[in-house]
């Protein structure tokens, strides 16, 4: 199935949104602008677009895997989360990048990757003074091997 949304472009210098290489059902997404980096600083760094998401979905944005042999980036908030209702003429979306080194990020390169994904339904939290379940345990508690 196709879902068609509306999108914005805030430059014409970045290739429009398209999977590359039918490998994978996320989309690349492209810095908007060239980016100048310090090892140790902060930059958001503009993706050049603004969408209109489908009612009753987010969208979650995530480095390429290659982002940080390419760039020395990492993203600050792991994942990003573009909520429903970011969808105004501005609501351009961005990547939180901190730089591990000195970096350049040109514009036009591929630094992260979107999909949408259906809203949780609506949780309410019951409290009880037991869950009467076995311990599964955590922390590594399958062992190493
Ligand atoms: O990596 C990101 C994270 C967020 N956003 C946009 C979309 C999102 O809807 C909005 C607000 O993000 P979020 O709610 O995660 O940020 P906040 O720090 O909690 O800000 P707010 O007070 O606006 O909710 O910023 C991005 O473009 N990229």
């Amino acid at each position: 199935m196709t879902q068609t949304i509306k999108i914005k472009y805030f430059t014409d210098e970045i290739e429009r949104l398209c999977y590359i290489g039918g490998k994978s059902d996320w989309i690349d997404l492209r810095a908007a602008k060239e980016v100048v980096i310090k090892a140790g600083e902060f930059q958001l760094i503009p993706l050049g677009i603004a969408l209109e998401l489908p009612s009753g979905y987010e969208a979650h944005v995530v480095p390429r895997s290659s982002t940080f042999k390419n760039y020395g980036i990492i993203q600050t908030n792991s994942m990003g989360i573009i909520d429903e209702t970011y969808c105004g003429d501005n609501d351009q979306w961005f990547f939180p990048a901190y730089a591990l080194r000195d970096t350049v990020i040109r514009v036009n390169d591929r630094i992260c990757q979107f999909r949408i994904m259906e809203h949780q339904p609506v949780l309410a939290f019951e409290e009880v003074t037991e869950l009467v379940h076995e311990d599964r345990g955590g922390h590594g508690s399958t062992g190493k091997q």
